[in-house]
């Protein structure tokens, strides 16, 4: 496995080792010792989620505040995204910046989101397949967001606008400045 952490302090791209052979591959998705020596910390993961999504849907920019902020480690099982992690975590000299990482299943690389994050993902690819480790449990009371297309942030979600795929929840989400971290 192979770390590189982000320009977002605490935010690492992940590449695993994958064995290929004339059956197809293997690779160690998640392995606690080496993903917790690679961060420089132990992250202790409690929920796995899934979700499946169309071409130009774009899930976000999502997260959890205060003591139920989630971790979290993403990867796409099969298609193409555009994942985006936005630094809310106060006092950050990153505050407000993001990182944008193509995921796919073929490039089999990871994302690992520290607490203190936004979320949201681009779907580039006709479908994908999406999983992703918590280190913290589902709170839909503490659920915040950020408008995905807020001009503060500016993301370039590499999708034509036509295309864009919303949820009704995620379409009313508050600008950034407006967001409740
Ligand atoms: C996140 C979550 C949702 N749900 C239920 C709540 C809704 O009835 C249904 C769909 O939820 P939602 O529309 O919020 O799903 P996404 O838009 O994919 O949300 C996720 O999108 C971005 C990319 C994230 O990083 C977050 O993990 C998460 O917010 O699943 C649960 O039961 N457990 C959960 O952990």
């Amino acid at each position: 496995m192979i770390f590189k952490e982000t320009k977002l302090k605490g935010c690492f791209i992940i590449e695993p080792k994958v064995f290929s052979d004339n059956r197809g591959y293997f690779m160690e998705s998640y392995n606690k010792e080496i993903f917790d020596s690679g961060i420089g910390e132990p992250v202790n993961f409690v929920q796995d989620n899934q979700s499946f999504s169309s071409r130009g849907v774009i899930r976000g920019l999502h997260y959890q505040i205060g003591n139920h902020a989630q971790a979290k480690l993403v990867r796409v099982l099969s298609g193409r995204v555009l994942d985006v992690a936005v630094d809310l975590r106060k006092g950050s000299p990153s505050f407000g910046e993001y990182v944008a990482v193509e995921l796919s299943g073929q490039n089999k690389k990871q994302l690992y989101i520290p607490r203190g994050f936004a979320h949201g993902f681009a779907v580039l690819s006709e479908t994908a397949e999406f999983f992703y480790k918590c280190d913290n449990y589902y709170n839909k009371e503490s659920e915040g967001g950020i408008l995905y297309n807020d001009s503060t942030l500016n993301i370039n979600w590499e999708l034509p606008l036509s295309e864009h795929l919303i949820s009704e929840k995620d379409s009313v989400l508050p600008k950034f400045k407006d967001a409740n971290l």
